[in-house]
């Protein structure tokens, strides 16, 4: 009799697969899929989540893998199921705009943790202007943490307070390693985000610049880091502070979304699209 091969996991890329069925149950179960939905599972590794989202009434499922090992898997779990579509590639790497037959209305998905944050911001960026508004994933619990974090939480980001300034983010439940094959040395959570308004602003060079200058140093204040980013004079920065009524001493992770929508309005930070990231910071 063929023995069949061991797989061996290749934890360098993320692969602690889910063995507990029940949470594939309630992910999908959480993410109320319809006949009208079109999702898109990034590393569905050997398919636990996968064969759970095809027990749902889903009208296509487009999963994303980048070892090429779990081919014959794939290909086997989409042979007896034709809404399933594996491709193999790397997430990072893959042409959203064309790459898929149609725009994915969610995103359901075990990432691997070692790509977390890029692939957010790759969803935000690509797939959200594009119609996707729905996205559960399971992510390590400290990534989790960075994305639904509240003002004046040390865990706040530029990442975090992007998906509030899209809608809203929450963890649902948080999840043990052993959960997982072979089990991770961290704990992990669901994290379920909805996007409902500025489906653009991810990819607002203003918006992604001044978050990024403020996050410079996070033990900085906003002042030191605006000054040591955008080449703009202690004077200046004081200025910008005191005319939102912030403290000079106020830290980027301290300020609710309102601020960071005003202080994206301050012509000191504004960047015309087309500048693509480049520095083009006027004095106040
Ligand atoms: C945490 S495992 C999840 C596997 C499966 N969905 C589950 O829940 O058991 C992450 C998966 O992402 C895959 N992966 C890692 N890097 C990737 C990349 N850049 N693009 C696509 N898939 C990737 C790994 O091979 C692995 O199968």
């Amino acid at each position: 009799m063929a023995e069949k091969k061991r797989f061996v996991h290749n934890t360098d890329i993320g692969q602690n697969f889910l063995i507990d069925e029940s949470l594939a149950d309630f992910i999908t179960e959480r993410a109320r899929l319809s006949g009208r939905d079109v999702v898109l599972e990034i590393g569905p590794g050997d398919g636990v989540l996968t064969r759970a989202l095809l027990r749902t009434p889903l009208k296509r499922l487009y999963a994303i893998e980048v070892d090429e090992r779990l081919r014959e898997r794939l290909e086997n779990i989409a042979s007896h199921d034709g809404r399933c579509r594996p491709i193999f590639c790397d997430a990072l790497r893959f042409d959203y705009e064309s790459g898929l037959g149609e725009r994915p209305s969610k995103i359901v998905a075990n990432l691997p943790y070692h790509i977390t944050t890029p692939l957010i911001w790759t969803f935000l960026e690509r797939l959200a202007p594009r119609g996707m508004d729905y996205m559960l994933l399971m992510l390590q619990l400290e990534a989790a943490e960075r994305v639904v974090s509240p003002a004046c939480r040390r865990e706040r980001s530029p990442l975090g307070i992007t998906a509030e300034a899209m809608g809203s983010a929450a963890v649902l439940r948080k999840v043990p390693p052993a959960a997982f094959h072979p089990r991770p040395k961290v704990m992990s959570a669901v994290v379920e985000i909805k996007i409902e308004k500025n489906a653009d602003i991810a990819n607002d060079s203003t918006w992604r610049s001044l978050l990024a200058r403020s996050f410079t140093q996070r033990r900085k204040t906003l002042c030191n880091n605006w000054c040591a980013s955008c080449g703009m004079t202690r004077e200046s920065a004081l200025r910008i502070l005191s005319r939102h009524s912030l403290k000079p001493t106020a830290r980027a992770e301290e300020l609710p979304l309102e601020k960071w929508f005003e202080l994206a309005q301050e012509p000191a930070f504004v960047l015309k699209n087309s500048d693509n990231g480049e520095r083009n910071v006027l004095e106040s």
